[in-house]
């Protein structure tokens, strides 16, 4: 028995999640005494492969097929799943990222393995296997036990953190069969929004509410988010009375985002915003009201009126960069 890690690409590349989901991988598989093997689907470099051995992982297996290079929620869980069976790992490990969410529940019941998405804590293992988790997107907790042989779990990113552990890694190709009858939808085509960064992937996040007034005024969102490599979002209210499109709007009824920084505009910070945004690594809240609720869980607060502090950070980012 062995654990198994998913490790997503993004154009290549593997974001911090995915050395945070092999760290917690490789805590697993200490505890249970046995070894840690990773998946990797689509094009990544040797180079970019091998940087999964400094989280632990001591052998990947690349999957390079033509049909898989683009993201097939279908088609990847069956792969992760041949891959779990191929290494005869019983515990699989995912990102509860965008694509994670899809694939986790798919990979769980193809492998008949009981399912923790959104889980925060590594197991314990003493009377059963129990994992604390996040429960009513994300306003509270709970703990799953797994009685089930076979056992899928999805980590929330930002819950474990990355941590170092080296190990030598063996980079394995592996060729699935891919089934027809997992190829029924495909992307054939990825058209990116003008180049921006995407939201549910960015890594740094800046958005804005209703106290920015009204849609002329986001120029200095968007100059801010461009200074920082960061996507835009907002709130719903805002997607609502479309000043931004829907495709921005995070929280419970919107996109559910985990990035290292989230800076909120003019945002009050109400419960089903936060349900969205509260498991970003670093949140900064600009706000003119000091009793905003957002203050009491950002890392940082400045209490200001945006149209003054925004420009002044703008400002400050161009000096620094100049
Ligand atoms: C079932 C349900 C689901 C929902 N789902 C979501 C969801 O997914 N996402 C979501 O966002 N909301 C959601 N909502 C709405 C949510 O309850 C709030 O109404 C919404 O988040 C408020 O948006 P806001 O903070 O932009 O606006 P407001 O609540 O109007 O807050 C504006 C803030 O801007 C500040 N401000 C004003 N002027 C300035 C200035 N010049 N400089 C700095 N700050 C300023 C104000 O002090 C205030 O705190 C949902 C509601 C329900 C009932």
């Amino acid at each position: 028995m062995s654990v198994l890690v998913y490790v997503e690409q993004v154009e290549g590349k593997f974001k911090k999640s995915v050395f945070e989901a092999v760290s917690y991988a490789k805590a697993i598989a200490d505890q249970q005494g046995t070894s840690l093997s990773a998946i990797s689907i689509g094009n990544v470099a040797d180079t970019e492969l091998n940087e999964l051995g400094k989280y632990g992982a001591s052998k990947v297996l690349k999957v390079e097929a033509d049909q898989l290079k683009n993201f097939i929620n279908q088609a990847y869980a069956s792969v992760i799943a041949e891959a779990a069976k191929k290494e005869g790992a019983n515990i699989v490990v995912l990102s509860n990222s965008f694509s994670g969410k899809g694939l986790a529940p798919r990979v769980a019941v193809k492998l008949k393995a009981g399912l923790v998405d959104g889980a925060v804590e590594l197991p314990t293992t003493d009377g059963g296997f129990s994992v604390k988790k996040t429960a009513f997107s994300g306003k509270a907790f709970a703990v799953a036990t797994l009685t089930s042989e076979n056992k899928v779990i999805a980590l929330n990113p930002n819950a474990f953190g990355v941590k170092e552990n080296a190990a030598s890694i063996a980079i394995e190709t592996f060729n699935p069969e891919v089934k027809a009858s997992d190829l029924t939808a495909i992307v054939k085509e990825i058209v990116r929004a003008t180049n921006k960064v995407s939201l549910p992937d960015a890594e740094v996040v800046v958005s804005g509410g209703r106290g920015l007034k009204g849609p002329e005024n986001w120029g200095m969102v968007e100059e801010l988010a461009d200074l920082l490599g960061a996507a835009t979002a907002c709130s719903k209210p805002v997607s609502d009375a479309d000043w931004r499109p829907h495709s921005e709007h995070v929280g419970q009824t919107g996109i559910a985002i985990s990035p290292n920084l989230y800076i909120a505009i003019g945002i009050s910070g109400a419960i089903q915003h936060l349900a969205g945004v509260s498991s970003s690594k670093v949140i900064v809240v600009i706000n003119k009201d000091p009793e905003a609720p957002f203050f009491k869980v950002a890392d940082y607060g400045i209490v200001g009126d945006a149209f003054e502090v925004v420009p002044k950070i703008i400002a400050a980012l161009k000096a620094h960069k100049a």
